[in-house]
């Protein structure tokens, strides 16, 4: 067995290796600081983030990871290091779908570490004009929750904006019911955003048969309600019981245990291929048959993966549709540019949403 070192001792170790991390870690600071030097002497005016280089920077702290940290943890840890070193460069703006304490501010900060500035914005609409006026440099937003299918309002969006999808990121999305009572039975109403709602249907026909559930604006705002009334409760996340002090009556009452929400961000930028992305693309094909065969064809034949494919109408014509397609790769990679070329041709309009690093955390 080996021998049981002094607590005094291991601390004394602690701290010596402290000293040299915090002598690291400011000298890659440094090195940020003087990218930025670079980035404004090539001119860029924009944003000094860079989702392809940060994809690469954390996948390789994955693959390089000796333990006994988790990878988890030491990409979370990188994250939050990078996040800080961009806020030497010049601080970022992000805007998310507010109040603060919602899961879109969850995502915002679990993509872009803590270092960001998040704005709250009230509505998907609103976020894609905060960016697309350069009020913020990027927005997150919403797109599917594994329960409940497509965000209608951001996937509407895309038809108008100029705006491209620049990154993705995905949150297990556990909800709560939170008030400042301590038990159902004092619960004459429940709030929460109409999603949430949704994803737990069957837990509120069972514990709460018959009490009124009352759509509103987030879950956030559900919160903030129930702040104000010791009769009624929220559906929503633990960051949100936290901000508005609230007892948490019963944790993780999702339907699905699975439950997961994917967010995208938007921006101006057109990230570089890294050799793990997905490209989101909009096509239309009109009212013709064999639509979907003549989409599907050029990824078949290019041996290109479809991660996902959703259907809208396309409020032209009646009947009309449009195609909202994740495939795997980067508009760049040849075969993907060759497959878009060739769809191109197969349909009425075809438009890249953007290409981006797939999420690493
Ligand atoms: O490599 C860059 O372009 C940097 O700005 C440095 C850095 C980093 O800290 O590693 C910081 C922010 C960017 O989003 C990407 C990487």
């Amino acid at each position: 067995m080996t021998a049981i070192i002094p607590l005094s001792e291991l601390r004394e170790r602690i701290d010596a290796i402290d000293q040299q991390i915090l002598q690291l870690i400011n000298r890659r600071a440094e090195c940020a600081i003087e990218v930025a030097r670079t980035k404004m002497a090539e001119g860029e005016t924009g944003s000094f983030y860079r989702a392809d280089r940060e994809a690469q920077v954390l996948r390789k702290i994955k693959e390089l990871n000796p333990g006994p940290l988790s990878d988890h943890a030491s990409v979370h840890l990188f994250r939050e290091l990078m996040s800080a070193c961009l806020a030497l460069e010049k601080p970022l703006e992000v805007a998310f779908l507010g109040p603060v304490g919602t899961f879109t501010q969850q995502a915002t900060f679990k993509h872009f570490g803590h270092a960001v500035k998040g704005i709250p914005v009230a509505t998907i609409p609103e976020i894609f004009l905060a960016v697309e006026t350069s009020h913020c440099q990027f927005g997150v937003v919403p797109v599917e929750n594994s329960t409940e299918g497509v965000i209608a309002h951001t996937l509407d969006r895309f038809m108008t904006t100029s705006l491209q999808i620049c990154g993705e990121v995905e949150i297990r999305v556990h909800q709560n019911l939170l008030g400042k009572m301590d038990n159902l039975a004092a619960i004459n109403e429940v709030y929460s955003h109409q999603q949430s709602l949704a994803q737990c249907r069957q837990w509120l026909n069972t514990y709460l048969p018959g009490v009124p559930c009352t759509a509103v604006s987030s879950n956030a705002e559900a919160a903030r309600l129930a702040s104000l009334d010791h009769n009624k409760a929220a559906i929503a996340g633990l960051m949100a019981a936290e901000l508005y002090e609230l007892n948490i009556i019963e944790q993780h009452i999702e339907d699905e245990s699975n439950n997961t929400t994917r967010f995208i961000v938007i921006g101006k930028q057109q990230p570089a291929s890294t050799g793990l992305d997905k490209t989101s693309i909009l096509v239309s094909t009109g009212n013709q048959a064999g639509a979907l065969h003549k989409i599907l064809g050029p990824f078949a034949e290019y041996g290109i993966s479809m991660a996902h494919i959703e259907s809208r109408p396309s409020r032209q014509g009646l009947w009309e549709y449009v195609f909202f397609i994740d495939i795997d790769g980067h508009r760049d990679d040849p075969d993907v540019a060759k497959a878009l070329e060739t769809l191109q041709n197969n349909v009425k309009m075809l438009k890249i949403l953007g290409s981006y690093p797939k999420a690493v955390i």
